[in-house]
C-alpha cells in the first residue's frame, strides 16, 4: 500500500466566503496525519472536496494519481467517515453495510468481518436508527473499512465516542497506519491527536500553516527548555538567574528553566547547595504546541497588515 492523497491549490468560495484559499498538502501512507484547525478552517470542505463531494474552483485532489470521481470502485480506493448520521434508520447496520458492499462488488463475507472489526458483531441485526452516536460512529467505520482501502479519510472520528471508545479509535487508528494505510484525521481539538497522529496539517482560513511531524513540532515548542523540581524554588530561581537563565513557575509547582542545558541547571544546584527531586527536558503538550503554533500565525497576520 503506497497510496498518497495529493491537494494541491484548492480554491473554494461559497458566495460572500472563501472556504479553502489555496490549501495545498500530501498525506503519505503509513501514518496518521491529524488535518488540524479551528472551526470553519476548510477541513471539512478540503474532506469533501477530495471525496468528489464538492467541486473546487481551482486545484485538485487526487488519490493515488487519480481524481475521485475517476474511481470505479471507490470504496476499494478510499474509506471515508464524514458524517456519522448519514444512514437510513430502518436498515439493520448489517443490511446498511451489504447494500454498500454490494454496490461495490464486495461479498457478504467482508460485511460480517468489519462488523466483528468494529465491535459491532452482536448488534448486527439492530436497527442503525436505534444506535448511539458511538455505535453510528463504529458503524461509519466499518462503512469506511469495507473495501480494506489502502486511504482512510476520518472527520472528527471521536466526536461523541465516550473514553473506552476514544481509546478504541486512536488503537485502530495506529493499527490501520501500522498496515501502511494513509490515514487522515480531522479534529478542532487538538488534545484528541496526542498520542495518535505522526504528522499535522495545521490549517487556518483555507490553507495551511504548517506541516510538520508531531515529534518535530512539540520539540521545537519545548524550545531546550528544562524542567525542575525542587523543595526550596527561593533558593533556586536566584541561583538560577545569576547563572543566566530565565525562570517560569508553572501552577503545578515545577521551575520550567530556559536558555542553560540540563546539565549547567545541575551545576548551578548544586555549586549553590540546592536540592532538588528533578530535572528532565521540559515536553509541551501538543495542545500547548498548536496554541503557539496559531498564537505564532496569527501574530504574523497581525504583524503583516
Ligand atoms: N455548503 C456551504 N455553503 C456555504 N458555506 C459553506 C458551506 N460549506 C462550508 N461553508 C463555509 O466554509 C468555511 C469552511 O467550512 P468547513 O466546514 O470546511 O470548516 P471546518 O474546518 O471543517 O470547520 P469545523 O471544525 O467546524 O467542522 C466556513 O466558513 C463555512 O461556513
Amino acid at each position: 500500500m503506497k497510496t498518497t492523497i495529493e491537494v494541491s491549490g484548492l480554491r473554494k468560495r461559497f458566495g460572500p466566503v472563501l472556504a479553502l484559499d489555496g490549501m495545498s498538502f500530501t498525506v503519505l501512507p503509513g501514518r496518521v496525519t491529524g488535518f488540524v484547525g479551528p472551526n470553519g478552517a476548510g477541513k471539512s470542505t478540503t474532506m469533501r472536496v477530495i471525496l468528489g463531494l464538492d467541486a473546487a474552483d481551482e486545484g485538485r485532489a487526487l488519490i493515488g494519481g487519480r481524481p475521485y470521481r475517476s474511481l470505479r470502485t471507490p470504496l476499494r480506493h478510499v474509506g471515508a467517515l464524514l458524517d456519522a448520521g448519514a444512514l437510513q434508520p430502518g436498515r439493520t447496520a448489517r443490511n446498511h453495510l451489504l447494500w454498500l458492499a454490494h454496490s461495490q462488488g464486495l461479498g457478504s463475507g467482508r460485511v460480517d468481518e468489519v462488523l466483528d472489526l468494529v465491535g459491532l458483531a452482536t448488534a448486527a441485526r439492530r436497527r442503525a436508527g436505534g444506535f448511539s452516536l458511538g455505535m453510528r460512529q463504529r458503524l461509519g467505520i466499518a462503512a469506511a473499512l469495507l473495501g480494506d482501502p489502502p486511504v482512510l479519510l476520518l472527520d472528527e472520528p471521536v466526536n461523541g465516542l465516550d473514553p473506552e471508545g476514544i481509546v478504541w479509535m486512536r488503537g485502530l487508528l495506529r493499527s490501520l497506519a501500522g498496515e501502511g494505510r494513509a490515514v487522515l484525521v480531522s479534529s478542532h481539538l487538538m488534545g484528541e491527536l496526542e498520542g495518535t497522529a505522526d504528522h499535522l496539517v495545521v490549517v487556518g482560513e483555507g490553507r495551511v500553516i504548517a506541516d510538520t511531524g508531531v515529534a518535530e513540532l512539540i520539540t521545537a515548542a519545548s524550545r531546550g527548555r528544562v524542567t525542575l523540581r525542587t523543595p526550596a524554588p527561593s533558593a533556586a530561581i536566584p541561583a538560577l538567574r545569576d547563572g543566566g537563565a530565565a525562570v517560569d513557575v508553572t501552577d503545578g509547582g515545577a521551575l520550567v528553566v530556559s536558555g542553560l542545558p540540563s546539565e549547567r541547571v545541575v551545576a548551578l544546584l548544586n555549586a549553590n547547595g540546592v536540592p532538588f527531586s528533578e530535572v528532565a527536558a521540559h515536553r509541551v503538550t501538543l495542545e500547548q504546541a498548536y496554541l503557539d503554533l496559531t498564537g505564532a500565525a496569527a501574530g504574523h497576520r497581525e504583524a503583516a497588515r
